[in-house]
């Protein structure tokens, strides 16, 4: 069932919400943008992901605040003001976006629907039976609502991190629930449509389960690794490479927001990091053997190694695809200006498609490498281009 959406209203313009915005401006999508921090809202309105949105009278100055129509413990739901009503002087868009973090969605999603702010609903947020849960509670009308989550993001917050191509390629998982409607459905692929994710509808408990494996559990471990840095000695930190740089990015997220995300997860995540603490408690007590002189031990510690190597193998690729192998060239570049944008050149000049890649930087060394990351037939078209110019190929 094909959807048009012509207006979006943005509710949160942090680094998830004004990064949906930028991306359907880029689609000619008219955006309208609320936040309960003005501050954020005029950011992102600067940034050209929108413009503000104009509340009702009745939905209170600011869109993200707004007060539901009927008084909040109304016995009537949330669908009272009718699916075609339009908020008294306020604009209607087609799809609300509620990208806040997960302890706020389902307030949120009551007020605007009680405002008439939008003919669908959906929300962006880490964790998903929560939202549902409480919108049921709350007597929301979850015929217009489809809760759902892009699996991409960054270690970082607010609009000025935020970027129009975050969600390109990446999954974008869709909970429907048994109420929500053709038209919700139709309306929130869409919007995962003129993101350029890819859309993967998912049980809620099921998305909770498997977010808890691939990005929940991760996180805490990472910020458990990243903890360990926070008292290392100045040598051990002038030795940092990309490494430990890989290992603990995540680590640097919001706490608040992480707490909000792990509270509402609780249960799952905290299976997963049983079954990573007992791997680091065996590992380590393998490593107390060998250190003993037990040799016998090191069979312990390459099995957790090789499952590591297979656990890592079995992610997908940048496009959702099978797991991607590609070829990396490293190539030397010098610590000044306008080198990558060389090296990219010398890429285009002989058509080599860069899938990805990574700089390798020691601090105080006038010398970096550049990981370029190609397809295999790619590699030695680039190795030899590079060469024939003068850069060093190790
Ligand atoms: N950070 C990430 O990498 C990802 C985050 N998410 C989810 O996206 C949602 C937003 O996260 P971020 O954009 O990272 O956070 P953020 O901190 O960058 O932005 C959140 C924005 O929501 C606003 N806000 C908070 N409570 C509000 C309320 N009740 N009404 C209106 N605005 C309110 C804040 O003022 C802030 O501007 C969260 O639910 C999070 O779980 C989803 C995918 C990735
Ligand atoms: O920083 C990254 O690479 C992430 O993948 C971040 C992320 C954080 C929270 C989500 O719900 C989804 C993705």
């Amino acid at each position: 069932m094909a959807s048009e959406l012509r207006t979006v209203l943005v509710v949160g313009t942090g680094l998830i919400g004004t990064s949906v915005a930028l991306a359907l401006r880029g689609q000619g999508v008219r955006v309208l943008l609320a936040d309960r921090d003005q501050g954020a809202m005029r950011l992102a309105r600067e940034l050209g992901a929108g413009e503000e949105w104009r509340a009702a009278p009745s939905a209170g100055a600011d869109g993200a605040n707004a007060q539901p129509a009927g008084s909040a413990g109304s016995a009537g739901s949330a669908g009272d003001a009718g699916p075609d009503a339009a908020p008294a002087g306020g604009e209607r868009a087609d799809l609300a976006v509620i990208a806040v973090p997960p302890a706020h969605v389902a307030t949120e999603l009551l007020a605007l629907q009680r405002a008439g702010a939008a003919a669908h609903y959906t929300d962006v947020a880490s964790v998903k039976a929560l939202p549902i849960d409480e919108a049921r509670r709350l007597g929301c009308d979850l015929g217009a609502y489809v809760a759902s989550h892009p699996l991409a993001g960054r270690e970082k917050s607010g609009p000025g991190a935020a970027r129009a191509d975050l969600f390109l390629g990446r999954p974008w998982a869709l909970c429907p629930t048994p109420e929500s409607s053709p038209e919700a459905r139709a309306a929130v692929l869409r919007l995962v449509e003129l993101c350029g994710a890819n859309p993967v509808e998912v049980d809620a408990g099921d998305h909770d389960r498997a977010v808890a494996v691939v990005s929940h559990a991760p996180h805490v471990t990472a910020s458990a690794v990243a903890a360990r840095l926070a008292d290392a000695s100045e040598v051990a930190l002038g030795l940092a490479g990309q490494g430990v740089r890989d290992v603990t990015r995540i680590a640097g997220g919001d706490p608040g927001l992480w707490l909000g995300i792990l509270s509402g997860n609780a249960a799952p995540v905290a299976e997963v990091l049983e079954a990573v603490s007992r791997d680091l408690a065996e590992a380590a007590s393998a490593l107390r053997a060998l250190a003993g002189g037990d040799g016998t031990a090191s069979t312990d510690i390459t099995q957790l190694l090789k499952r590591g190597v297979a656990g890592h193998g079995r992610i997908p690729g940048k496009h959702g695809g099978p797991a991607s192998s590609y070829v990396v060239v490293q190539v030397v570049i010098g610590d000044r200006p306008g080198q990558l944008a060389k090296l990219f050149q010398v890429c285009d000049e002989v058509g080599v498609n860069v899938e990805d890649v990574r700089l390798e930087h020691a601090p105080g060394l006038p010398l970096g490498i550049a990981e370029v990351s190609v397809q295999p037939d790619a590699a030695p078209v680039l190795t030899r281009a590079l060469h024939e110019r003068g850069w060093q190929v190790p």
